[in-house]
């Protein structure tokens, strides 16, 4: 361009032009910057790495203070003990499980994304009891590959207790993306990182008695088909168990998948029966109650939490190691799963009979045909192989845990005035 053209060509302008060269610099150097530590891996942005969730929030990780508060938490205390990762360690069973394994010695921690698929206050709250024992929990997601890189990086996990998971049969119909996201997608990315871990950890992770779906012999034994699953929830489960299989012929990684059967207790998960039904009773608003074909009985092998984590703590002391190490494979390494009932399926009305009197009020009942969206109408656990192996022996009945849960209900709602905002 002929600069003598420009009509104001002179000192003053040179003068605005320097200025706006350093206008436009300034802001592509704050740009800069701004990119650069949102693509960072210290600082991950879950609900970018999740769309299909209604809400995830944005974590940040990373640092000299974090990685002595992630090394604390996962320190052995105890002769031969483990260091294990819990992930879904805010959920109801990672809540139990890893104050359970703190409890005896063993390293843990935590993670959990704490996504809102249920009241995250109390998601806050099993994590403010696990704070309390020492479990400290990093906020992030399975699918995070960074962070769970570097966790590896800082503490050389023996085990995994794989329990993050999207969970509930009914909400796939609203959200199938969240169970592809969480159960197929988030487990695969967990595997990758151990699979390449030097040594590789052994991983005990929850499947599902929904992988039984349509079957009708009774009661489910782990040689039964899991081809007829009734939900996508299910058809994930099931996929996962599938998933363990390649991971453990390709890379030698130990795996053991525990297919549990409807658990419930204290600090479990508002979206099931037992503790919306609680809450609504309690409300005086009426509860929805399914019933087969020909007023057919819906039952569930309910199984208590502290029987469940018995199972898992005997899952996690009979693993073998894995085999492999910097993904590759040096031998056959152990590939298990173990159903976790109680082998007595109590009737969902018989549920409602025991709640009726603990809580001393007579629930609406509003009976229903099983709804197609994911229910089917029994389970029963053959528990034989889980007895023999890792010497689980249920317990708990449904009257006797019913109790302690309402008991904990009550308690939990009504101290700080806590809303029971289940759903
Ligand atoms: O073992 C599992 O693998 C699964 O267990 C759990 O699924 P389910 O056994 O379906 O539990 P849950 O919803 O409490 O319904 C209990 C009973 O109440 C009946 N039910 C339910 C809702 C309702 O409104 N009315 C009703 O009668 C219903 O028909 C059923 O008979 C976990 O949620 C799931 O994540 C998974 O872990």
């Amino acid at each position: 361009m002929d600069k003598s053209a420009y009509p104001y060509h002179g000192g003053r302008l040179r003068w605005h032009s320097s200025l706006a060269k350093l206008t436009f610099w300034s802001f592509v150097f704050i740009g800069v910057i701004f990119i650069f530590f949102y693509r960072s891996p210290s600082s991950s942005s879950s609900s970018s790495a999740d769309p299909s969730r209604r809400s995830l929030r944005t974590s940040s990780w990373g640092g000299p203070a974090w990685e002595k508060k992630v090394r604390t938490s996962a320190r052995i205390r105890s002769r031969n003990g483990f260091s294990v990762l819990v992930t879904g360690a805010a959920g109801f069973v990672g809540t139990h499980v890893s104050s359970a394994l703190k409890r005896r010695g063993d390293g843990v921690l935590g993670l959990d994304n704490f996504n809102d698929y249920y009241d995250p206050t109390l998601k806050r709250a099993r994590q403010a009891l696990l704070e309390r024992a020492g479990v400290f929990i990093v906020e992030g997601d399975i699918n995070d590959a960074a962070l769970l890189k570097k966790l590896f990086e800082v503490v050389p996990f023996t085990h995994v207790m794989h329990l993050a998971a999207q969970a509930g049969v009914r909400y796939a119909m609203q959200n199938p993306g969240s169970y592809v996201h969480s159960n197929i997608a988030g487990f695969v990315s967990l595997l990758e990182v151990c699979k390449e871990a030097t040594p590789q950890p052994a991983i005990v992770w929850a499947s599902s008695s929904s992988v039984y779906g349509l079957n009708t012999k009774v009661p489910f034994s782990e040689k039964d088909r899991t081809d007829q699953p009734a939900s996508l929830y299910a058809a994930t489960k099931k996929a996962g168990e599938e998933i363990a299989h390649t991971y453990n012929h390709i890379y030698g990684l130990s795996l053991t998948g525990l297919r549990f059967f409807t658990v419930y207790g204290p600090w479990g998960r508002p979206d099931m029966a037992y503790f919306f039904f609680t809450k609504d009773i309690l409300n005086g608003k009426s509860i929805p109650i399914f019933e087969g074909e020909n007023h057919g009985t819906v039952a569930r092998d309910f199984t208590y939490i502290d029987d469940i984590v018995k199972g898992c703590l005997g899952a996690l002391d009979t693993a073998q190691k894995s085999t492999g190490s910097g993904g590759k494979k040096k031998g056959p390494a152990q590939l298990r799963v173990f159903n976790l009932g109680n082998t007595s399926p109590i009737p969902v009305t018989n549920l409602v009979t025991i709640l009726e009197r603990l809580l001393k009020v007579k629930a609406k009942r509003n009976v229903m045909k099983l709804p197609r969206n994911g229910d089917v109408q029994f389970t029963h656990a053959n528990i034989s192989l889980a007895h023999r192996e890792l010497g689980y022996k249920p317990t708990t009945n449904l009257q006797t845990g019913l109790k302690k849960f309402v008991r904990w209900y009550l308690n939990y709602y009504s101290a700080a005035g806590k809303k029971a905002d289940a759903r």
